[in-house]
């Protein structure tokens, strides 16, 4: 029996470089306090009581929720006595942040189970570090441009490309640039005679300004059938394989790199398209997506001609050859990897090399794309996922959902169906339609190791060394 006592951070800390220091000092007493005591363990990212249950302490402040124990058996006075002092010293640090609570005393716990369960789950794995977009951001964690709702973008004239759109701030990675309903939908119908007549239908349908903001959309296509063109030039279908395309009146000005800073998509919940920040983008920068799925240049800039019309000069088609051809062989040797993986006998009767190849393939895809490749990164993370389930490992499944989760969520947002999915998946992978095929690498979710280094997670992760 025993009771549940400790304390919550309430509000919890920020990643602002205020809240980041006071924890870091705070940290520092703690182990300085504890050096000799051999209770107290340092793990790569976070500290250990081993005592009761287990309570712990993050390097990174701003997960930290809660510092608690169950208080009972031989041990209870020494957890007690840890909880205490440990408390103390973060309302030295944090004042009246921390809210010492009991089970049965007058002052309740503030967070619920699951979401300090899903906290401590997160010391494991480190955050990638993010680059704040403002000093305030910096020193409060807050940011206000954000707050105040001001338009992230303008409109400009890009050289050599019309108009386009720039950035205003600097603008954080994972951010909702902007998001927009379509004007309209259309298939892409055959003969081009019927797509033009579906058009001018529902064109009549919209407002005087919805018309005029199609009419000034962009025409690579201009002759006999100008609604087409338009559409031809601006549409972005409604889904990764969609064969419905949305016209929009700001997300149409969006040019096209082939190393884009922004991801658009579909959110099929809210009827809108998204336009995130995959990466950290400067004030003055300009704003581009992928109009096309990557590939090597040759076949990527005719696609780009054939289906927008136009002659790609972005920064990746205007490298010096040799450069260029290093950026091949690996876009390449991606398509290879993507194709081998999506090989489902393979997955089930060799998952080891399946496995192996999506290891191989996030590192091909941080090497050409850098830190921009979260929707491809997330689909990987999604693939390992898939294979893990299916041979019955739950452990690493969870893993793997997570990180698809992360990916997701910066490029298409929480609120985006895809991101829950996996978010779903990460918390119960046996909910997956695969799983049970076969038990080849059966664990449970409860199998996650504790404690590795980063390199020695890695390892486990992608099964090397067995
Ligand atoms: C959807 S529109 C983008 C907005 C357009 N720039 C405008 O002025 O309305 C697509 C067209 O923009 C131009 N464009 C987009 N990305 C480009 C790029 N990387 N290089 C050259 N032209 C580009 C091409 O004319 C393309 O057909």
């Amino acid at each position: 029996m025993g009771i549940d006592a400790g304390f919550d951070m309430v509000p919890h800390l920020s990643k602002g470089a205020v809240d980041q220091k006071n924890w870091q000092s705070f940290i520092k007493v703690i182990k300085e306090r504890y050096k000799n005591d051999n209770l107290v363990e340092v793990k790569p990212n976070y500290l250990m009581f081993t005592v009761g249950e287990r309570p712990l302490l993050p390097f990174e402040g701003h997960k930290f929720l809660r510092f608690s124990s169950k208080i009972s058996g031989s041990h209870g006075k020494a957890v007690e006595q840890y909880i205490d002092e440990v408390a103390l010293v973060a309302r030295l640090s944090f004042g009246s942040r921390v809210r010492r609570w009991n089970e049965y005393g007058d002052s309740q716990a503030f967070y619920s189970w699951p979401e300090v369960s899903d906290s401590i789950e997160s010391y494991e794995q480190p955050d990638e570090p993010e680059t704040p977009s403002t000093i305030a951001q910096f020193v409060s964690g807050n940011d206000p441009i954000r707050e105040l709702e001001l338009p992230l973008f303008e409109i400009q004239t890009i050289p050599g490309k019309g108009k386009g759109l720039v950035a205003r701030f600097n603008i954080a990675k994972g951010t909702r640039i902007l998001y927009e309903n379509p004007l309209f939908t259309t298939p892409n119908l055959s003969p081009i005679s019927q797509m033009e007549s579906n058009i001018a239908t529902k064109l009549k349908a919209l407002s005087k300004t919805q018309q005029r903001q199609f009419l000034s959309l962009h025409n690579n296509f201009p002759g006999k059938y100008p609604f087409s063109g338009i559409v031809k030039t601006n549409a972005l279908p409604c889904g990764p394989s969609s064969v419905i395309g949305g016209i929009y009146p700001t997300i149409c000005f969006i040019n096209h790199s082939c190393l884009s800073n922004a991801h658009n998509s579909w959110n099929s919940d809210i009827k809108c398209e998204t336009i995130h920040a995959i990466r950290y983008i400067n004030a003055g920068e300009e704003i581009t997506i992928s109009y096309d799925k990557g590939g090597p240049s040759d076949p990527r800039r005719m696609h780009l001609k054939d289906a927008f019309g136009f002659d790609c000069n972005c920064g990746v088609c205007s490298l010096s050859l040799p450069e260029l051809q290093t950026s091949d062989a690996r876009r390449l040797r991606i398509q290879h990897l993507d194709d081998a993986i999506g090989d489902s006998d393979r997955v089930m009767n060799r998952p080891d090399e399946s496995l192996t190849d999506c290891h191989s393939l996030l590192q091909l895809l941080e090497e050409e794309y850098r830190s921009d490749a979260d929707a491809s990164i997330a689909r990987l993370y999604y693939d390992a996922f898939q294979i893990s389930i299916t041979h019955g490992d739950q452990a690493r499944a969870s893993v793997f959902a997570g990180r698809a989760y992360k990916s997701r969520v910066i490029c298409e947002g929480e609120d985006s169906p895809e991101t829950r999915k996996v978010k779903n998946l990460m918390d119960n992978p046996a909910g997956h339609r695969n799983f049970g095929a076969s038990m080849r690498w059966k664990t449970t979710k409860g199998l996650v190791p504790k404690g590795l280094d980063a390199g020695g997670f890695e390892r486990w992760l992608w099964r090397q060394g067995r």
